[in-house]
């Protein structure tokens, strides 16, 4: 006898909605909790109208697709998706602690260790993205949300494909974090990704991109050449790591099992282990 196993399907009215969290690429984000266990997500609301004009269907096909699939603990879940007759609901993981851009714009630039403590976890959910055949493709901090203890979660993979790919939807947003490859409008593979963690690297660190400049063209010279300078404070192992990231062929980058071995990440960044060892003896947890 076939035993019917009843899967209920999350819809609009199994959510108690609250407050706006803010705003996505293409709809508002709020902060939902679900009526029977109490648990909290952030539920992202799409409208099929908006889609459909800005010809974005096949490409929240591919984010659904793909955050779906990926589930690792530097990377925002998707729980569920569903829809009703002119939205398209996401039922996304509840990040905590918010924007880690919000952290960086209001302390500034952030020093070795808290650099490297979130560039180490970058690295871990960059490499189970690539042994995914995933490109993120949009690394940056407006990008990043922070858990409940402070954790990385890249979330936003509108713009992630399956590895290799040649772009096809026009850039929107900043063009900072373009590596020359993507400039050129040449093929591309996951090397994309170790660029723009070098500059997410120099802008956790500086508090800007290396690139920035006041028009366009500048920003794409920059680019194309390679051409950025660093600050003073910024210490000689971080140079280090970020010069092996920010070079221009792509298989010439390191890779990202060299980037965890480096010793920036080695001596700054701060582990879980780290963090319990150091609980266990100050005698608190
Ligand atoms: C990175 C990104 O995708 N930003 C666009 C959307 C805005 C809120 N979104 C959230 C998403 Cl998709 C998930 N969790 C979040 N948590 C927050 C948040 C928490 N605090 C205290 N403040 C905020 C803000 N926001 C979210 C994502």
């Amino acid at each position: 006898n076939n035993v019917e196993v009843e899967v209920e399907d999350k819809k609009l009215e199994d959510y108690d909605i609250g407050k706006p969290l803010g705003r996505g690429k293409f709809g508002r984000v709020y902060l939902a909790r679900t009526k029977k266990e109490h648990f909290f997500v952030a539920l992202k609301t799409l409208f099929k109208e908006q889609l459909r004009k800005d010809n974005m269907a096949h490409q929240l096909r591919r984010e659904i697709e793909i955050q779906f699939r990926l589930q690792h603990k530097n990377i925002l879940r998707l729980y569920d998706y569903f829809d009703d007759e002119h939205r398209i609901f996401l039922v996304l993981e509840y990040a905590p602690r918010g924007e880690l851009y919000e952290k960086l714009k209001k302390v500034g630039r952030f020093d070795d260790m808290k650099a490297a403590t979130y560039i180490r976890q970058m690295i871990a959910a960059l490499k189970f993205c690539h042994e995914n055949n995933v490109i993120h493709r949009d690394i940056k901090p407006e990008n990043i949300l922070l858990g409940y203890h402070g954790e990385l979660k890249i979330s936003d993979f509108g713009w992630s494909v399956h590895a290799p790919s040649q772009r096809r939807n026009t850039m929107c947003g900043t063009i900072d974090y373009l590596p020359p490859e993507i400039v050129l409008r040449q093929r591309y593979d996951h090397n994309v990704d170790i660029w723009c963690l070098g500059v997410l690297t120099y802008e956790f660190l500086c508090g800007r991109p290396p690139f920035e400049s006041a028009d366009m063209q500048t920003t794409y010279d920059h680019i194309t050449h390679v051409k950025f300078s660093y600050p003073n404070y910024v210490s000689d192992l971080a140079k280090d790591f970020i010069s092996k990231l920010l070079i221009f062929k792509p298989e010439n980058r390191m890779q990202l099992i060299e980037a965890e071995k480096h010793d920036w990440i080695k001596q700054f960044a701060i582990t879980e282990d780290d963090v319990n060892y150091r609980c266990s003896n100050c005698g608190v947890a």
